[in-house]
């Protein structure tokens, strides 16, 4: 193992007003995109698409959100696994809360999580929300084709970019006050496809690389952090890297983060492309429904210290 913080981790421009597919602004990210994907399976993105302003709106929000009180937050609730409210309990406090908003990209679902925190309704925290929302569902589609293309299998795209909902996840890290660093959130590996992370001003993801250095991500005031999912890794036989993550917190500001997930619908198989399965590489995951896969995690949660990845469950 190296040591920690001497790598840079890749930072890519979505910026440029002539992304656009077919473009030759559009080939020279998708080849960074891809590159990043394989090797570290994570990348910051620099996306100037929502106004200062507005950021702050959603830290604000971020914040006022999470601090309503614990009874008030516990109404979030869903059957399905993290997809509620998570965190701290009467009898377990815990430094780390997150509330789950399913779809935030369409307004009703926006407005129906904020009537079960405020009966009265929230409009502003909303209109925040669901304003917020929109572009990164379409940075999320955009560096999802982006690979699909660079892989050479876009006869898929549609059904890939159909499989799919967005969840997003508004977390709160409570400060230790302390210069030692405290676990926020423990390493584990994503589920679902992409995940696109934002925070307000306070640092404390981790990334892991395949040589197992952690490496601290510094975030700017543009940047969203996108990480791999085990079931695109699992989609694409392996060519895409799933790194393991944590959020390490220290000093005495609290960090805010909303993290975007694009997840596999209900009752949908992954299952490896077979343009993708060959002698070079031979089949890494039997065909799994995300669903079963959601649930036993869940049901392991808490029991072991390092959650087992994808291969412990599903692996050939
Ligand atoms: O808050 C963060 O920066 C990371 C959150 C995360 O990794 C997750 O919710 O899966
Ligand atoms: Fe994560």
């Amino acid at each position: 193992m190296g040591s920690e913080g001497s790598i840079n981790l890749p930072m890519i421009d979505f910026s440029r007003s002539e992304l656009r597919p077919g473009s030759s602004t559009w080939d020279s990210v998708k080849s960074q995109v891809a590159k990043a994907a394989e090797e570290y399976g994570c990348f910051q993105a620099l996306f100037n698409r929502i106004p200062h302003e507005q950021r702050k709106g959603m830290n604000g929000a971020m914040e006022e959100l999470l601090q309503l009180p614990l009874e008030t937050k516990q109404r979030n609730v869903s059957e399905k696994p993290f997809h509620g409210y998570l965190g701290s309990s009467s009898a377990k406090p815990s430094i780390y809360e997150g509330l789950c908003i399913i779809e935030p990209g369409i307004y009703d679902n926006v407005e129906s999580f904020t009537n079960v925190l405020w009966p009265e309704g929230n409009i502003k925290i909303s209109k925040t929300l669901h304003l917020f929302s929109q572009p990164v569902v379409e940075l999320d589609q955009t560096v999802r084709r982006m690979i699909v293309e660079s892989l050479n299998v876009e006869k898929y795209l549609d059904e890939h970019m159909n499989s799919t909902y967005n969840l997003l996840r508004v977390a709160k890290y409570e400060a230790p006050q302390t210069t030692e660093k405290k676990t926020g959130l423990m390493a584990h590996t994503d589920k679902n496809i992409i995940s696109i992370i934002c925070q307000n001003e306070v640092d404390g993801l981790e990334i892991q690389t395949r040589d197992g250095d952690w490496i601290p991500v510094k975030f700017s005031p543009d940047s969203f952090f996108i990480i791999i999912g085990e079931s695109f890794q699992a989609w694409t036989n392996g060519r895409l890297y799933s790194p393991y993550h944590r959020v390490m917190m220290s000093g005495s500001k609290t960090r805010y983060s909303a993290t975007f997930f694009s997840t596999p619908k209900e009752g949908y198989i992954i299952k490896a492309l077979e343009e993708l399965v060959d002698e070079e590489h031979p089949l890494l995951y039997k065909p799994f429904d995300y669903s079963e896969y959601l649930k036993r995690r869940f049901a392991d949660h808490g029991k072991i210290k390092t959650v087992p990845a994808l291969k412990n469950y599903f692996g050939v």
